[in-house]
């Protein structure tokens, strides 16, 4: 019943022509009932996989390009299940897992991801943009949005016991929904969350750092240094932090990356801000830069089938101004080209860097969906 509902997507003429013109099928929007679901098991629960699908009551099928990940009928919901809540699965497409598992993350490495945040359901986005919402709220809130976070929590999981994750986004309440779940799956030791914009961000990851510098022996000195992080802070700390997010907000031409979360081994603890914020110029960043690079650029999302089916309810001519706009799609191909430039620019020598995202229509600059691209000394301009 489902299926002949959606073969039947009126979709806007110029987005069938535009399918057709790139030798795609537009009836590929129309599945529905044949995408599986995908989930990942935190590592150190595959012990557990019998358990998990006893309780879901369905085969977890094993996807075998894709370690960790499952796939399972797309009517069960698992966002209620045992597993889920205590944090030993979380929901990720398999796209996206093609995209971190692409970075090939070893231990040690030190990896940037320019587009951390998800773009979430709006009633979502809506409440967590009031910034006035109770923990326990925010968690449910990300729950129900089964994906946030995923792509961090999975390059978390890659890098093992050393080396470290650096999360940029532009988007604070978003930021902010990805720190509550490296919360809940316990996988932010290692990784920086950033508020800002990743066509300018210049910080390089800290490399040296001494993970055992005491907060004592930091607390002897003159000028303030980051402690460890604490999530539940006093209300003299929440005060000092929304002030410094309103002065963030008055000083925007200043730039400056606001730091949201830092786990207790990412480099942060023991630092001063000026430490903290220091960058070094281009031709240090060859050395001091980042091992992997992942820039999920912002885009349209026409590449993704679910997306284009919520369009029924968004209404098609929503489509047209979203997806198929020239002026939209050429302003978002200038962003896209101005945050890959600037992810390649923070790779060190010999470095790697991911360019993923679900757009398909726009620009023919960007024909390809995914690119890779090896960095060395000598092959340093984009
Ligand atoms: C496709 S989403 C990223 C999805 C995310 N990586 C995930 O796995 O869920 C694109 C993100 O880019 C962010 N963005 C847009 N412009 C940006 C900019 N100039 N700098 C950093 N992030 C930006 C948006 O806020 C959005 O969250």
């Amino acid at each position: 019943m489902m299926e002949e509902e959606t073969s039947m997507l009126p979709l806007p003429e110029a987005f069938v022509d535009f399918l057709e013109a790139n030798g795609l099928d537009p009836s590929i929007y129309s599945a529905t009932d044949s995408i599986p679901r995908y989930i990942r098991l935190k590592p150190g629960c595959e012990a557990e996989i019998e358990e998990v699908e006893s309780e879901m009551e369905c085969k977890l099928e094993k996807v075998d390009w894709l370690p960790g990940f499952y796939s399972l009928p797309n009517n069960i919901h698992i966002a209620n299940s045992k597993a889920y809540r205590e944090g030993k699965i979380y929901g990720i497409d398999a796209a996206s897992g093609a995209a971190v598992s692409a970075l090939n993350i070893s231990a040690g490495d030190h990896v940037l991801d320019l587009c951390a945040a998800p773009v979430l359901d709006r009633r979502i986005e809506s409440e967590l943009r009031t910034e006035n919402y109770a923990f326990g709220t925010l968690h449910w809130l990300v729950s129900v949005s089964l994906m946030v976070g995923a792509k961090l929590c999975m390059m978390l999981d890659l890098l093992g016991d050393s080396g470290s994750v650096t999360a940029v986004d532009v988007s604070r309440h978003r930021l902010a929904a990805c720190r509550t779940m490296l919360q809940k799956y316990e996988s932010g030791d290692r990784c920086r969350l950033f508020v800002a914009d990743g066509t300018a961000f210049s910080l390089v990851p800290i490399r040296d750092h001494t993970d055992s510098r005491s907060c004592e022996s930091a607390s002897m000195e003159n000028f303030e240094r980051f402690k460890e992080w604490a999530s539940r802070r006093t209300w003299k700390e929440r005060k000092k932090a929304a002030q410094a997010r309103e002065n963030a907000a008055v000083n925007q031409e200043n730039q400056q990356p606001e730091l949201i979360f830092y786990g207790k081994l990412s480099g942060v603890v023991g630092l001063s801000k000026n430490e903290l914020l220091q960058t070094v110029c281009d031709s240090e960043i060859l050395s001091l830069g980042y091992d992997k690079v992942l820039v999920d650029a912002e885009c349209t999302h026409d590449g993704s089938i679910k997306h284009i089916q919520k369009f029924e309810h968004w209404g098609w001519r929503t489509l047209q101004r979203r997806v198929l706009d020239a002026e939209r799609t050429d302003s978002l191909t200038v962003l896209q080209l101005k945050l890959l430039t600037n992810g390649f620019r923070l790779l060190k020598a010999g470095g790697f860097l991911i360019y993923s995202t679900c757009r398909i229509a726009g620009d023919r600059r960007f024909e390809k969906l995914a690119l890779q691209r090896r960095k060395d000394s000598k092959d340093f301009a984009f």
